[in-house]
């Protein structure tokens, strides 16, 4: 038993919708939530699988691993769960709707959509510990490849997925080393010199760590490829980013979106998003009778 496109059509016909108009709702009065919740799909999917374990609250759960503190968007999720319990009571799970609600994220930003696979079911397992297999922005790309390889991910699922870069911001302690004692003799060479003023003033030394600055510098809030040219001109923020580029198991990828490989190794990145998404979506799933469907997307019942 797996997924599949439409598995609400007949139980709960109006869930899809009910997801993207409360996205919209919420995008549309913070923008920056559409990459909060992509960000939090892709925390739910590496740890225990696609089944809003990330969404539990409490002492000990995922939600409270450092790696999560900068989650963003629960508010999102427990409004459209709210509003499908009152339309048809124990029936869409909610690692469902986060799956759905960040594919609309990508939508509401300018990416392509895709049809997700639906039928997902809510683990009933959350614990802090399980979050180290999540790639950290100090990562090696052999490092970062190991961890998706770990999850079914190949090296074009891991180049395009870190595409969703290209919306949202970061703070300034996941990167700010690169900026000045990188080396014994300074800043990481891998930055552009002439850009690295600006990232100075915008995290200065022993400055407020918690500062954000955005991952495509000039187009936060488009899902374009922006991104992918900021890393082949030395403008990558964390340093798994801009490794991306140095390393030639990832470069030709990043060429390949980039138009600069083209004929039949060309590739549309909008295109193949939608895809490594549908795949990350389907790791380790719960289905049929496996797990629950939660009442409160932040508890199991
Ligand atoms: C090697 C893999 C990855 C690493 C090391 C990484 C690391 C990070 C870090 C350090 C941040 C900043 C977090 C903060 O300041 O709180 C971030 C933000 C973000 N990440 Fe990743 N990430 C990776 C892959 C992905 C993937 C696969 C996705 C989604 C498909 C994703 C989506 C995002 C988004 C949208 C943001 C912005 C969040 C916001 O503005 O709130 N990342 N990532
Ligand atoms: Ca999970
Ligand atoms: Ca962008």
């Amino acid at each position: 038993q797996g997924t599949r496109v439409g598995f609400y059509s007949s139980a709960c016909p109006l869930a899809e919708s009910i997801v993207k108009s409360t996205v919209t709702t919420h995008v549309n009065s913070d923008s920056t939530l559409a990459a909060g919740l992509l960000r939090m799909h892709f925390h739910d999917c590496f740890v225990q699988g696609c089944d809003a374990s990330v969404l539990i609250a409490g002492s000990g759960t995922e939600r409270t691993a450092f790696a999560n503190l900068g989650l963003r968007g629960f508010e999102v999720i427990d409004d459209a769960k709210t509003q499908l319990e009152a339309t048809c009571p124990g029936v869409v799970s909610c690692a469902d709707i986060l799956a759905l609600a960040a594919r609309d994220s990508v939508v509401h930003s300018g990416g392509l959509s895709y049809q997700v696979p639906t039928g997902r079911r809510d683990g009933r397992i959350s614990q802090a510990s399980d979050v180290s297999n999540l790639p950290a922005p100090f990562d090696s790309v052999e490092v970062q490849t190991q961890k998706f390889t770990a999850k079914g991910l190949n090296t074009q699922d891991l180049v395009t997925l870190v595409g969703a870069h290209t919306i949202g911001t970061t703070a300034c302690q996941f990167f700010s080393n690169r900026l000045y004692n990188f080396t014994a003799n300074g800043p990481d060479p891998s930055i552009d010199p002439s850009f690295l003023p600006q990232l100075q003033s915008l995290c200065p030394q022993n400055g407020d760590g918690s500062k954000r600055v955005a991952l495509d510098t000039g187009s936060q809030t488009k899902f374009d490829l922006s991104y992918y040219s900021n890393l082949r001109n030395s403008r990558g923020i964390l340093q798994s980013d801009q490794a991306l580029w140095s390393d030639a198991s990832t470069k030709t990828t990043v060429q390949r979106y980039l138009g600069l490989i083209k004929g039949l190794l060309g590739l549309t990145f909008n295109v193949e998003f939608g895809k490594s998404m549908i795949k990350m979506g389907n790791i380790e799933l719960k289905t049929g009778t496996d797990g629950e469907i939660r009442k409160i997307c932040s508890a199991i019942n």
